[in-house]
């Protein structure tokens, strides 16, 4: 380690040299399963699976419907590997912490990170249970200097000064468009602007009304700085964000959101989410390396 916060080059290799000397598998694609979404990691076949506290290195999960299991496997042919869990700056983590995955993902030769999280709606046409594909993001803790990328910039990885326009993948968005169109799916899915905080609390009304005119359509505590590592070290990316609530704007609005309610309308989803995740990866343009 570099400092307290700071991880070299050297600790993300550690972790994917075990990683690659325990499992035969050569993952292409990542998945990183948001809160109450993790059972799309079940969908994989001939698995290979570890706990993240048997893994050197890796941080723990601390969130209840975020397993703390990585699961190697086949999908549909393509070989992925499936965090069942990630981590959040709400859980104490440092963003190099958070993000510690996708670095170890890049090493371990995968090309295209899918993310998944569950998230409140704020754009007024949403409803509970929509699927929003990601457009574009607004990395408030970033935009205020909570950044992962803050330290010395390991060129290995990418650039100083990355840009940020773009970098949700626009084929894959079409492609997932496409997919939804041909399963039925596209009566409550979604395309928008998600908007991250740091959290644990949920957003008070002033900060919801704040959110939705800066032009976020959905609001959560993860994801940003996960895609942002990714895009700097050149892996493609596509996301999506289960709505599971809806968040109140409204200063008459007596509705409260709680974790289990978004844990619930999660699993309500799940299935819908695999079964899109499935036909998306199945069609990705990739071959398989094998060990
Ligand atoms: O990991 P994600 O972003 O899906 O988790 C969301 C945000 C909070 O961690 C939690 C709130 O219920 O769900
Ligand atoms: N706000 C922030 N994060 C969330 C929400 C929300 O309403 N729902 C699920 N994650």
């Amino acid at each position: 380690m570099h400092s307290k916060d700071q991880i070299c080059h050297d600790d993300y290799q550690k972790t994917a040299d075990w990683l690659l000397s325990q499992t035969q598998h050569r993952p292409k694609v990542a998945i990183i399963c948001g809160s109450g979404l993790g059972m799309l990691a079940d969908a994989l076949k001939l698995q290979d699976s570890f706990q993240y506290s048997d893994i050197p290195g890796f941080p723990q999960s601390t969130v209840q419907g975020h397993a703390g299991r990585l699961v190697f496997g086949d999908l549909k042919g393509k070989t992925c590997v499936c965090m069942q869990g990630r981590f959040h700056m709400y859980e104490g983590h440092s963003l190099c912490k958070v993000t510690f995955p996708v670095r170890v993902f890049k090493l371990l030769g995968v090309e295209t990170l899918i993310v998944t999280n569950a998230a409140g709606g704020l754009a007024d046409g949403y409803c509970n249970g929509d699927i929003m594909i990601i457009r574009d993001h607004i990395n408030l803790p970033g935009m205020a200097g909570l950044n992962p990328l803050n330290g010395i910039n390991d060129d290995k990885f990418g650039p100083r000064f990355p840009p940020m326009s773009g970098v949700y993948d626009k084929d894959l968005r079409r492609l997932a468009k496409d997919i939804c169109k041909s399963l039925g799916f596209s009566q409550f899915v979604q395309e928008g602007v998600y908007c991250m905080v740091g959290g644990p609390n949920f957003e008070s009304i002033a900060e919801a009304r704040f959110l939705h005119k800066l032009g976020a359509d959905a609001v959560g505590m993860s994801t940003a700085p996960e895609v942002l590592v990714a895009s700097h070290c050149g892996m493609k990316v596509f996301g999506l964000s289960l709505i599971t609530n809806k968040v109140v704007k409204d200063y008459e609005d007596m509705e409260r959101v709680n974790h289990e309610g978004v844990l619930g309308v999660s699993k309500m989803r799940s299935e819908t989410l695999q079964t899109l995740v499935t036909e998306l990866v199945s069609r990705l343009d990739i071959n398989n390396n094998t060990a």
